[in-house]
Parts: structure tokens; C-alpha cells; sequence
């Protein structure tokens, strides 16, 4: 087993743990708990988009699969109540006992209630069986905005003092990173104590795009609906790549909603 994330654009970091923490664990026959990663960074900037890579990586079917589960806090979770607990639980307990390398992707993770995200963590710590079912080689993805603003800070003090990008380390932002979730006393991921009990195995940072990213967005986006780049298409293209939000406002380095955007503009435009 070999993930490969080739088209993931602008996130140096998050590739290279995900590649290492996903290709590890796949190959791991007897993990003894399930792997956990934290996905953090402002909108647009690939969250979603790497956690639908991984599961194409992993099963024929991609997200289409039936052992991918996609929770999503305001859907499936707008009040919190104990049926709703329950409902996840049974939801997880009856397809992991059908396939073991199940995944689990959790939207919105920060606007979770606390006690619905309490109801998880027994699955992520260390049990062999819980209600007889092994989780252990399940993979749960957590999504969240939360420390987003303090990654974008980090990206701008480097491109303000002329550093390149990709000189950019893990350590750079891991200590700001996890202080921005800790003291975000309005997230329930805070509360539900996933941190003091180390259940999240690796705090992911997506970077904020730039320009040429965006462009990269674009292009790939067009290939996607076949669609040969002539002169026409090319030029409309720069034109809406230009037109999104970047911000500092002078100097543009980067999108504001990331590739958010990008796609819906062509529809527009093309
Ligand atoms: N780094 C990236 N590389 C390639 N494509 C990207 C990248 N970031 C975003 N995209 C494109 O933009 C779309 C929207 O991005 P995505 O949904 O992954 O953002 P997100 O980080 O999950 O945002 P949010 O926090 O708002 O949920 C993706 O479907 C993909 O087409």
C-alpha cells in the first residue's frame, strides 16, 4: 500500500504527514489503536479534498464506499441528545464489525457538541474490542477551522521576512497550532479532552494558497470536465484566478477561501 497525493497542491506539511502516518498504519497488521489525524486550516485549503484522496486510496469506491462515514456537526448533529449518540454508535459499530479499515471523517469538528464527541472517544483509545467490535484499525479524520488564523499568521511572518514557503516545518507551527485549539474555549474539541489523552496522533496544518495554487486549482478543475485549454479558456481563466479575494490587500499572496471559489467561478466563466 502506497497513498499517493500527487494532486494536493501548496501543502508541503500536510502531504508529508499523511503520507507517512497513512502509508504506516496501513501497512501495520496488528495497530493497537485506531489512527487519528486533526485537520486544521482556514477554508478552501484542501481539508475535504485530502480526506477524499485518502479514500480513493484506500477503496475502490472512494467515498462512495460504504465503510466511509462522513459526520457533518450541523447535519447530523444539530441539538445534542442522547439518541443522536446512540445513532453514531450504532452507525459505527455495525459497519466496522463489516470491514475493519473503516473511516470516519468528522466535519465541522469544533462546532461538535462535547458530549457528542465524548461519545467517540472510547473508539479511539487503546480497547482491543468495544461492544465486541475491534476499532483498531478504523482511521477517523477530524476537520476544523479551529487554529486556522494562527497557521495563516505563521505563512505571512514567513513571506513578510522573504522566506520561501516550502522552508516551512512542521515545528514552525505545531507549538501555535495546538495553543490556538487549546484556547479555544468555544470549540467542543477542546472541551471533550481528545488532547490531555494524546488520542489525536498527529495535528495537521494546511497552509493558506497563493496565486499559483489557485491557478493549479483551476487547471486541474478543467482537465477534470476535459476541457482542452485554448487561448479563450486560458484567458478567462487568469482573469478569474485575478478576480478572487487575496489578501494583504496591496501585495495579494493569498486567497482568502483558498480554491473555494474556484470552482463554481468557472462554471460562470466557461
Ligand atoms: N490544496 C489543494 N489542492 C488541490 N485542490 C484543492 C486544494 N484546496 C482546495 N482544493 C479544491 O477546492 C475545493 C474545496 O476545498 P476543500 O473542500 O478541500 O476545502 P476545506 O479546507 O475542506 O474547506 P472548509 O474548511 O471550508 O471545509 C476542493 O474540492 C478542491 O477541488
Amino acid at each position: 500500500f502506497n497513498i499517493k497525493l500527487g494532486k494536493l497542491f501548496g501543502q508541503h506539511i500536510a502531504s508529508s504527514i499523511i503520507l507517512k502516518a497513512v502509508n504506516g498504519f496501513m501497512k501495520n497488521k496488528y495497530p493497537k489503536k485506531p489512527l487519528v489525524l486533526s485537520l486544521h486550516g482556514s477554508t478552501g485549503t484542501g481539508k475535504n479534498f485530502v480526506s477524499k484522496l485518502i479514500a480513493e486510496n484506500i477503496y475502490k469506491e472512494g467515498m462512495e464506499s460504504r465503510f466511509v462515514h462522513v459526520f457533518t456537526s450541523t447535519l447530523h448533529f444539530p441539538h445534542p441528545s442522547q439518541y443522536l449518540t446512540y445513532k453514531v454508535r450504532s452507525t459505527e459499530k455495525s459497519n466496522v464489525s463489516k470491514c475493519e479499515r473503516s473511516m470516519f471523517i468528522f466535519d465541522e469538528m469544533d462546532k461538535m457538541h462535547p458530549d457528542l464527541i465524548d461519545s467517540i472517544k472510547p473508539h479511539l483509545e487503546y480497547y482491543d474490542k468495544l461492544d465486541g467490535v475491534s476499532y483498531r484499525k478504523a482511521i477517523f479524520i477530524f476537520l476544523s477551522n479551529a487554529g486556522g488564523d494562527s497557521i495563516t499568521r505563521t505563512a505571512l511572518n514567513f513571506w513578510e521576512d522573504g522566506r520561501k514557503r516550502e522552508e516551512m516545518e512542521l515545528k514552525d507551527l505545531e507549538t501555535m497550532l495546538t495553543l490556538a485549539v487549546f484556547n479555544n474555549n468555544q470549540s467542543g474539541f477542546f472541551h471533550a479532552s481528545l488532547i490531555d489523552k494524546n488520542l489525536v496522533d498527529f495535528f495537521v496544518p494546511f497552509l493558506p494558497l497563493e496565486y499559483s495554487h489557485v491557478v493549479q486549482c483551476a487547471l486541474a478543475e478543467m482537465k477534470a470536465r476535459r476541457r482542452k485549454p485554448d487561448w479563450d479558456v486560458a484567458v478567462k481563466l487568469v482573469k478569474v484566478v485575478k478576480d478572487l479575494v487575496y489578501f494583504p490587500k496591496t501585495e495579494r499572496v493569498f486567497s482568502v477561501k483558498g480554491c473555494k471559489t474556484i470552482v463554481s467561478k468557472l462554471d460562470y466563466y466557461t
